[in-house]
């Protein structure tokens, strides 16, 4: 379990995240929902270590969570276009077995130069590394953007497969894409988690993020 106690994140004189109090349960899928700019991205950099909270404190079964325990899928990465994906998921895992058992699903071409790869094909990618240094805690920041339909529905699957071993967080703007994977969303608001919703409650959020959402544009 991760345990976040008194959190606070601040850019310069910009309080983002504030008083921050919460706890992510192992085994389990969590979903951070938020509008842009409320904090979604802070609070995974600041679970995995590049920024420094002012205040607070993150658990991980008991002692502080490092970066040793956390595998992280930013929402941009970062590749050198020179090397091949084969190249790149060898800085993860020696044997490529264990690779190509993963990129019989992905189907990439491994053996290309990685700057010919397609957005979706760089997530794959990504995603690929991130699964294969088998961490405990995962952090995946929009880990559906850019992907067809069929790889949302592989992600989903592999998701669901390895989330008894592992605490994984993840975000997303596509709403169903957090309904089916998660077992709890969190949603964040006013520099904090507002509320944090059960499945039996993913419903009520639905609705509830419309009626706002209506009422901001005044339908
Ligand atoms: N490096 C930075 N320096 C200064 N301000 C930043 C920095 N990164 C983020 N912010 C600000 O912090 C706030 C939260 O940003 P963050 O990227 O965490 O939001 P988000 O919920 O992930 O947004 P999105 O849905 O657009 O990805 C925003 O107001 C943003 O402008």
């Amino acid at each position: 379990m991760i345990s976040v106690h008194n959190l606070r994140v601040s850019y310069n004189r910009q309080v983002v995240l504030d008083n921050l109090t919460t706890t992510f349960e192992a085994g389990k899928v969590h979903g951070i929902v938020g509008l842009n700019g409320t904090g979604k991205t802070t609070l995974l950099n600041t679970l995995f270590g590049f920024i420094k909270p002012a205040t607070g404190e993150i658990l991980y079964q008991g002692d502080k969570l490092t970066k040793k325990n956390i595998s992280y899928l930013e929402t941009t990465n970062f590749f050198y276009s020179n090397i091949t994906g084969q190249e790149y998921l060898r800085l993860f895992c020696s044997s490529s077995a264990t690779y190509e058992v993963w990129n019989d699903l992905f189907k990439l071409p491994l053996d290309n130069l990685i700057e010919g790869y397609s957005t979706g094909m760089k997530k794959k990618l990504a995603l690929l590394g991130v699964l294969l240094q088998d961490k405990p805690v995962l952090l995946l920041d929009e880990p559906f953007n850019g992907l067809d339909l069929e790889s949302i529905w592989l992600v989903k699957r592999i998701i669901a497969d390895i989330k008894p071993s592992k605490t994984i967080l993840l975000t997303s703007h596509i709403f169903e894409t957090l309904t089916s994977t998660c077992d709890y969303i969190y949603r964040l608001g006013n520099n904090s988690i507002a509320h944090t919703y059960s499945r039996e409650e993913f419903g009520q959020l639905q609705e509830q993020l419309y009626k706002e959402l209506d009422e901001k544009a005044g339908f």
